[in-house]
């Protein structure tokens, strides 16, 4: 029998346990401070998309603190970017990058994009987080995840609000460790692209057997489901996205 290749997610970079980079993508979102302030924690590199600008300055109150959190580039179309936020940032000599050449992709993509073709941001151990990725606008959400599952497997990159956070699995067999700081084990999600065969491991629910051995958006989403270990094995024959639920707001 062929030995089938294990991709290993883990999430533990989370807790600090490992020495890995971070990168905090700012979309044009409410912030949710506390959640702000434990990313921050972990040292990120800051960039806004657009409008995500206005939202750190309006978060950071005073000049030192904004001085302290600044972003090392704000990148869109900048429709959304106020003139003294720009203002301010250009002084601070913050890279501006204006593509509003672009009407085909997101302010969100086109800084993504724009961060994942350099090589700074290009190495395996880089995470990136995309704070306000999901809520307001569905089809900004949707599109969001839709961009997430096309997005090369080596990149990283977790989306969150304070309710949740979501990254892909890549089809086939997946190892997942999670955070114990950040994730909670109740209230997490599988949710599929297209019509997907999938069996899990380490679940309440588990999914593999009929008829949940298949999930897609026009039967079947499993939603509530709990983690009854810090580990979960996922085998699926399409990439698909986890969620899990946060709790910041349980504080
Ligand atoms: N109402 C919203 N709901 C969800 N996400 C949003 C919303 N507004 C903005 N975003 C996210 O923040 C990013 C930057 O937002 P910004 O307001 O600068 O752009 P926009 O002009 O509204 O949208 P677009 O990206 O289509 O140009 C967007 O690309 C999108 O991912
Ligand atoms: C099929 C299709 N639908 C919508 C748009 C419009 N659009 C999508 S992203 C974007 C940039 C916004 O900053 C714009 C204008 C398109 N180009 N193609």
């Amino acid at each position: 029998m062929v030995d089938q290749k294990v991709f290993k997610i883990d999430n533990t970079f989370l807790d600090g346990a490992q020495n890995s980079k971070v990168v905090l993508l700012i979309l044009n979102r409410p912030i949710h401070r506390p959640l702000f302030d434990q990313f921050i924690a972990l040292s990120p590199e800051i960039i806004c998309a657009d409008g995500g600008a206005n939202r750190l300055y309006d978060l950071l109150e005073d000049s030192e603190d904004r001085q302290k959190f600044l972003p090392s580039a704000v990148i869109g179309d900048l429709d959304s970017l106020r003139k003294e936020v720009r203002d301010h940032y250009h002084k601070q000599k913050v890279e501006i990058q204006d593509l509003s050449h672009d009407q085909d992709t997101t302010d969100f993509e086109k800084c993504f994009n724009h961060l994942i073709s350099k090589e700074a941001f290009s190495d395996d151990m880089t995470r990136f987080l995309v704070l306000g990725a999901f809520g307001g606008r569905l089809d900004h959400t949707m599109r969001n995840i839709s961009y997430l599952l096309s997005l090369p497997e080596n990149i990283k990159a977790y989306f969150l609000d304070e309710y949740s956070m979501g990254f892909r699995v890549p089809k086939g067999k997946t190892e997942i460790k999670f955070s114990k700081k950040f994730e909670f084990t109740k209230g997490c999600g599988i949710i599929p692209a297209q019509t997907t065969r999938i069996s899990t491991n380490g679940l309440k629910w588990n999914l593999g057997q009929a008829p949940w051995d298949v999930t897609s958006l026009d039967t079947q989403i499993s939603t509530s489901n709990e983690r009854v270990s810090n580990e979960v094995t996922i085998e699926c024959d399409r990439d698909i996205v986890w969620m899990s639920s946060l709790n910041f707001l349980n504080e």
